[in-house]
């Protein structure tokens, strides 16, 4: 169904009430359609002592695509990141990446290594660590665990680490301690950490929380960058700077995918309003 297909059929349909919005099959991935994505959730579920967080879950990410999320809270949010990183198992449902292997038959820090890198809301960098030995330190390969006193520096190294620096917008701070930084260069540091990794996806839970308005504009064209060869899922509140990274979006309530498009698509669908951007 295309978006404005979707969106007159919910302009001339009665909206039903938020706590009763029906799962929408028309959103459910097709499994043929698997191979050819990043991400494939379907059909996933979750319940914590009886209530449903996460209820029937389907999701798909190509090859590439940024993707943001937003939604209520406790719409399940942060146990569908949960369960693409392994640290949450689901009750059922398929959950696949690169099309063909299946998470939910590993743990979290085989996931990691093979390509899922997860910044969590609160910044956790390094602070009595100087920006470039933190990004050192999360650097991917054998250099892993090594105390940054004993590790000796090499070339690829360090151009990978000044690649990152100019990209992150901390070039100007090498040096410097982490715990100088402003809290959104934390977040960008610890952006940076992520991409020291090599990911192949970046999870990304609400970046911005916490920055001032010119650091809310900067990190959405970091992260448009970064989409440029990575794919990535950002979950934030903010709508401002939703629109600012240009994606498509989806928004889940009640463990579900409510509504998914377009931003002005979803932003204007009733139930969206309903149970999130009315309140
Ligand atoms: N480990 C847990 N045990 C019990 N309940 C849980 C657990 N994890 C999540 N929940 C519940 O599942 C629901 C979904 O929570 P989740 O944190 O995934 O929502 P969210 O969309 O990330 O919300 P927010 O925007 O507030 O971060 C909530 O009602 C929450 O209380």
């Amino acid at each position: 169904m295309t978006d404005t297909q979707s969106q007159s059929q919910s302009q001339s349909q009665p909206v039903p009430a938020a706590a009763k919005a029906p799962i929408n099959p028309a959103l459910a991935p097709t499994p043929s359609a698997r191979k050819d994505t990043l991400l494939y959730l379907d059909g996933v579920s979750r319940s914590f002592d009886g209530f449903k967080a996460i209820n029937e879950l389907s999701f798909v990410l190509a090859m590439g695509e940024m993707r943001a999320i937003i939604g209520p809270n406790g719409a399940g949010k942060t146990t569908m990141m949960d369960i693409i990183t392994g640290k949450t198992r689901p009750d059922k449902g398929d959950v696949f990446f690169m099309g063909d292997i299946d998470l939910t038959k590993h743990d979290e820090p085989t996931i990691a290594q093979m390509g899922i890198g997860r910044k969590f809301q609160k910044p956790t960098v390094f602070e009595t660590q100087t920006v470039a030995d933190n990004l050192l330190l999360s650097l991917k390969g054998e250099r892993r665990g090594i105390p940054a006193l004993f590790y000796r520096d090499n070339r690829k190294d360090r151009r990978t680490i000044d690649g990152i620096l100019d990209k992150i917008r901390l070039g100007h701070r090498r040096d410097e301690l982490a715990a100088y930084l402003s809290h959104g260069q934390k977040q960008w540091l610890e952006i940076g950490m992520l991409l020291a990794q090599d990911p192949k996806l970046l999870l990304v839970d609400e970046p911005v929380a916490g920055m001032t308005d010119a650091e809310t504009e900067e990190t959405a064209r970091l992260l448009r960058e970064i989409a440029v060869d990575h794919s990535v899922v950002v979950v934030e509140h903010d709508m401002g700077f939703v629109r600012d990274l240009g994606v498509k979006v989806t928004c889940l309530h009640e463990g579900h995918v409510l509504s998914e498009g377009s931003l002005d698509h979803v932003s204007s669908d009733p139930q969206v309003v309903e149970v999130y951007l009315g309140r």
